[in-house]
């Protein structure tokens, strides 16, 4: 099967990149930024699937920058499904936690009320209601708190300021479950595949890895896994003020994905095992 990802260098491309049949593009190959240039690209190629892992992720900087934000994580995505729909071929797309408002504490399902507290999350909501119109085998597969050994991401970050400090302040009232780019990777190419002989299987999905945490104590965990001696103190989101407001309940139900994919949710920390190796060699 021969599927076309958009995104090259960031964590869920990197980790695409990997299967068979499978051929990444960077900016240069096809720019968000220029939704007609990404559905081009599709009709000219003619893939069997389509994977976009691409998308405006800097979630502060989105709130000054909501025009390119909502072209890059709105307008492309639909293009892509758009294109691919008239090809009669897969379209799988990543979107993530922050569409919802984080009230309460019970996990999200799939068909709950969203509800986004800032720019980055609109925007991928608009790239998610978009692909949805456009019909055709779409799979919208919403994650959390993306982790890996390559890109920009909370594991990364706490190994650098841990090896730099002797102690950190760390929210612990966002609750999440953190999810490991590779396992992201193999649902969304599982999916395409059932979604090629299977178009009904079309929808949104949530995929989170599994237990359920605090920043705060995913910090610990990451410490304790990289030996590294750093105190971590529990503080309110109040106490941690960003340009960006970000949910405090990112709990995602992904029972429906296990039923119709037969995908189960990951264990986070087994690949944040994996992955601090990879970091620290
Ligand atoms: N990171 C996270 O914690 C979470 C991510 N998600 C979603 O998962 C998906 C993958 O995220 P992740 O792997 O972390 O992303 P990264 O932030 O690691 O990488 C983003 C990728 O998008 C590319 N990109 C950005 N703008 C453009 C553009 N205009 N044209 C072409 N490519 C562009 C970047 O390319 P370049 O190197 O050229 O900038 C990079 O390859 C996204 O849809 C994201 O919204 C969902 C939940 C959590
Ligand atoms: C570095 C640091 C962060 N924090 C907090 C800030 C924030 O609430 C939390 C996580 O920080 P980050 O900047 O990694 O979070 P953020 O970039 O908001 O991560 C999000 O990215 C987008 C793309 C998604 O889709 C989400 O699922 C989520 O993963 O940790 C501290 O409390 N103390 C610290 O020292």
């Amino acid at each position: 099967m021969n599927i076309l990802v958009f995104g090259q260098t960031g964590q869920a491309a990197r980790e695409l990149a990997v299967y068979d049949g499978v051929t990444c593009l960077n900016r240069a190959a096809a720019d968000l930024e220029d939704p007609g240039a990404c559905a081009a690209v599709i009709a000219t190629r003619r893939p069997d699937a389509v994977i976009n892992a691409a998308a405006y992720t800097a979630v502060d900087k989105a709130e000054e920058d909501e025009a390119r934000a909502s072209v890059i994580n709105g307008d492309a995505p639909g293009a892509m499904a758009r294109a691919c729909a008239e090809l009669g071929i897969p379209f799988v797309t990543i979107s993530t936690d922050y569409v919802f408002s984080g009230e309460g504490d019970q996990p999200w399902q799939v068909d709950d009320p969203t509800g986004p507290l800032g720019v980055y999350g609109r925007s991928k909501l608009k790239g998610e209601q978009l692909v949805q119109a456009a019909g055709g085998a779409y799979a919208i597969l919403r994650t959390s708190w993306v982790v890996s050994a390559h890109g920009h991401n909370f594991v990364k970050t706490m190994l650098r300021l841990g090896a730099e400090r002797d102690a950190l302040t760390i929210v612990a009232d966002q609750i999440g479950g953190p999810t490991p780019a590779r396992d992201i990777a193999a649902a969304c190419i599982e999916m395409a595949r059932q979604l090629a002989t299977d178009p009904s299987k079309a929808g949104i999905y949530h995929f989170a890895g599994t237990p359920n945490v605090s920043w705060a104590d995913f910090a610990r965990e990451t410490f304790a896994i990289a030996g590294i001696t750093c105190t971590v103190t529990d503080i309110p989101s109040s106490d941690y003020p960003t340009p960006a407001k970000r949910p405090l309940n990112s709990r995602l139900d992904c029972a429906t994905l296990e039923a119709v994919f037969g995908i189960k949710r990951p264990n986070w920390q087994a690949g944040l095992r994996d992955i601090v190796k990879e970091v620290l060699g």
